[in-house]
């Protein structure tokens, strides 16, 4: 393993994750780190995020031999532009981003000269800033890379070996396919959750309140999914665009089945989907994908 000095752009869930892992797994190593936000370097600070927090990107990757970008996707390519002039030649560039199309293309325009091998922890909750991280929020998880043809067989190494010690399991995959796996795992779901609770707190005009007060179950778990950060998931949809809209015009079409199924009362349709769905959650369970999750039953973590 040849990194030796991580620089974090961004100092959020994922970003303190980073540095909190690194600290506990791999020791050896030292952070920097750096956020646009004055109030979350001070958190940052105060919370051991990084080894230093520094008040410019600049000094952040000054020694730097891995840089991975921990911001909204859309703040990339102007992070990524700010630290163009004061990168060590031979700094390897990464990032956690939701999408990976766009950044990719977005790390490889600003910085054409480095190595960039974009990455995405498919981990994370609907917390987000600076007292959301936590070390272990990787373990067990996958961390989907989506080098290019031109990405040197020891950067990948590298980037592969970081991971794995912060306890992430890696896949790699080509950029458009990433994004189109997202868009049907992560994406439409969020996407479906903010709608349902957008429609509910439309409806509690009209409910005088019983949406909010009746809410247990199903709608709570959607609840969780909806508190999500409003920054970071704009800006997935906007840089997903192509991806999501092509899964959402598939589930636009199954949603109309089922709205067929129930007006033409074909019970056999309804049985048949529910019956294969559940079937996909116990599979999930088997493979430990989602009792898995470091976060769960910690009081910590927990969701309100
Ligand atoms: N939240 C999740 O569950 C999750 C999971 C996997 C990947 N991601 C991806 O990780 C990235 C970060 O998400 P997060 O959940 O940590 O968000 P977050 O809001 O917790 O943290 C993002 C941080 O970036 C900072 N920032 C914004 N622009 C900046 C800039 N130009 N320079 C420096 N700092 C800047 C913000 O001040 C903020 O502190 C996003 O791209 C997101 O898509 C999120
Ligand atoms: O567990 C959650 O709360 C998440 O939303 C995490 C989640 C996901 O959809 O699985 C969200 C966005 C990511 O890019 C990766 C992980």
């Amino acid at each position: 393993m040849l990194v030796r000095n991580v620089a974090i752009i961004g100092l959020g869930l994922l970003g303190g994750s980073i540095g909190l892992a690194v600290a506990e797994f791999l020791p050896g190593i030292s952070t920097r780190g750096y956020d646009a936000d004055p109030q979350t370097r001070d958190r940052a600070q105060a919370r051991q995020l990084v080894g230093m927090v520094c008040d410019s990107a600049s000094e952040a990757v000054a020694n730097a031999d891995l840089v991975i970008f921990c911001v909204p996707v859309g703040a990339i390519p102007a992070a990524a532009a700010e630290i163009a002039e004061h990168l060590p030649a031979d700094a390897i560039i990464s990032d956690v981003g939701s999408s990976k199309q766009t950044v990719g293309e977005a790390l490889r325009a600003a910085l054409p000269h480095h190595v960039v091998i974009p990455a995405h922890p498919v981990a994370g909750t609907e917390r987000s800033g600076p007292d959301a991280g936590f070390a272990t929020l990787f373990q067990h998880r996958w961390c989907i890379l989506t080098p290019d043809g031109n990405t040197p067989d020891q950067a990948l190494a590298d980037v592969r070996s970081f991971w794995e010690s912060l306890g992430a399991r890696i896949e790699i995959m080509d950029a458009r396919h990433h994004d189109l796996v997202l868009a049907v795992t992560s994406h439409i779901p969020h996407l479906i959750a903010y709608t349902i609770v957008g429609t509910a707190s439309d409806l509690e005009e009209v409910t005088r309140g019983e949406v909010i007060k009746y809410s247990a179950g199903g709608f709570r778990d959607f609840t969780r999914i909806a508190a999500s950060d409003p920054t970071m998931w704009r800006d997935v949809f906007l840089h997903n665009r192509g991806a999501v809209l092509e899964m959402l015009g598939r589930f636009t079409e199954d949603l109309t089945a089922m709205q067929r199924a129930i007006r033409s009362a074909d019970g056999d349709a309804l049985f048949d989907l529910f019956s294969r769905t559940r079937d996909i959650r116990r599979s999930i369970i088997e493979m430990g994908q989602d009792d898995a999750r470091p976060d769960f039953g910690r009081a910590d973590h927990q969701d309100g």
